[in-house]
């Protein structure tokens, strides 16, 4: 495999002498791919992005207004990022060009902490994100960033998916970026260490359950949604999300199409459409592998009865008696 080839987060580039030591001490394995991964504070990263989670539990300074959008890769973190830039810039009164989703992939307008700033160092600059609200997100857990966000009143959205479809769209997305046919080999140790709770950002149930736990404690500060839900009341949904933010849809808003106007900005046909989608790379990940079919359900055309049965075995007993279903 081709280093240059990765994104940053999964390379091992970026790690300082004293998170080199932090890492020796860490539980560890290596990936079906022979990337190294350890797990820290009870969560599996790839060793940079461990530097960055160190970077941003060192650096990071909420504002009152910040917003966070969390989320396990491939849950639907494109979506909620395309929506929430969206009822935020609905305000500016954008013409139909100048519009920021229009020029950007969402990916490139809202950051990822722990990869595209604190990755290299725990005091980047944010300059270019100083307008109000700053949004940025993340795909660590909520302990991850908990201690750091715990004093400050920022808000926190968290997108959930069924772990049958994130699987899915994860195969996908392996195989997009290393350029190579869907691959079955590939989906089958990928499936063992979802089981075995050792995939990226996993144990993937501890991921959703942190949110999960801290949308009820705190419900003013963290805003628990799911992609099959999004998908089955977009408006409903999406008018959720607007409250939650501060940012709601008026009345008159509500009669003039402008939710439904957020919503198809937003749909993965169009921005799947747009020219900046089609071509373009960010953080070594090209912009049109983000998009793909968008189903709830796909995972039926793929997974094997056993599979099926054995993954939803382990979701059901890690989630039993937490309210928590999907
Ligand atoms: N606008 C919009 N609407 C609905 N669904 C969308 C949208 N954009 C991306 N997607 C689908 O989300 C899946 C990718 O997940 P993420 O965006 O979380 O990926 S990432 O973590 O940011 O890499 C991936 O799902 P699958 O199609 O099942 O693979 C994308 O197709």
């Amino acid at each position: 495999m081709d280093l240059k080839e990765l994104s940053s987060g999964v390379k091992d580039d970026k790690i300082s002498e004293e998170t080199k030591s932090l890492i020796s001490s860490l539980p560890s394995h290596t990936d079906s791919h022979g990337l190294k991964m350890c797990k820290y504070q009870g969560c599996w990263y790839y060793h940079n992005t461990v530097q960055g989670v160190v970077n941003f539990q060192r650096g990071f300074q909420p504002q009152d207004t910040d917003i966070i959008l969390a989320s396990n890769p491939k849950s639907g973190t494109t979506w909620l990022k395309a929506l929430t830039v969206a009822i935020l810039e609905r305000s500016r009164n954008h013409s139909s060009s100048n519009h920021p989703l229009l020029s950007d992939n969402p990916h490139g307008i809202v950051p990822f902490l722990e990869f595209d700033l604190y990755i290299e160092s725990s005091s980047p600059d944010l300059s270019k994100y100083s307008s109000v609200p700053r949004v940025f997100s993340t795909h660590m857990p909520l302990h991850a960033i908990h201690e750091t966000l715990k004093d400050s009143p920022c808000k926190i959205v968290y997108v959930a998916r069924n772990v049958k479809d994130t699987l899915i769209s994860w195969w996908y997305f392996r195989c997009a970026v290393r350029k190579i046919e869907l691959n079955r080999s590939i989906l089958e140790s990928m499936f063992k260490s979802f089981c075995e709770g050792t995939f990226f950002y996993g144990p993937y149930w501890e991921h959703l359950l942190s949110y999960w736990r801290g949308s009820l404690e705190d419900p003013k500060k963290i805003l628990f949604m799911k992609y099959e839900e999004m998908k089955a009341e977009p408006r409903a949904q999406i008018k959720r999300l607007a409250d939650f933010l501060g940012y709601p849809f008026t009345k008159e808003e509500e009669e003039n199409g402008c939710v439904d106007e957020v919503l198809n900005l937003c749909s993965l046909r169009n921005l799947s459409g747009l020219e900046v989608n089609k071509t373009g790379k960010v953080n070594n990940m090209e912009h049109k592998d983000f998009y793909r079919k968008g189903e709830v359900g796909d995972w039926k055309n793929y997974l094997t009865p056993e599979m099926e049965n054995q993954i939803d075995m382990i979701i059901q007993e890690k989630l039993q008696g937490s309210g928590l279903k999907f």
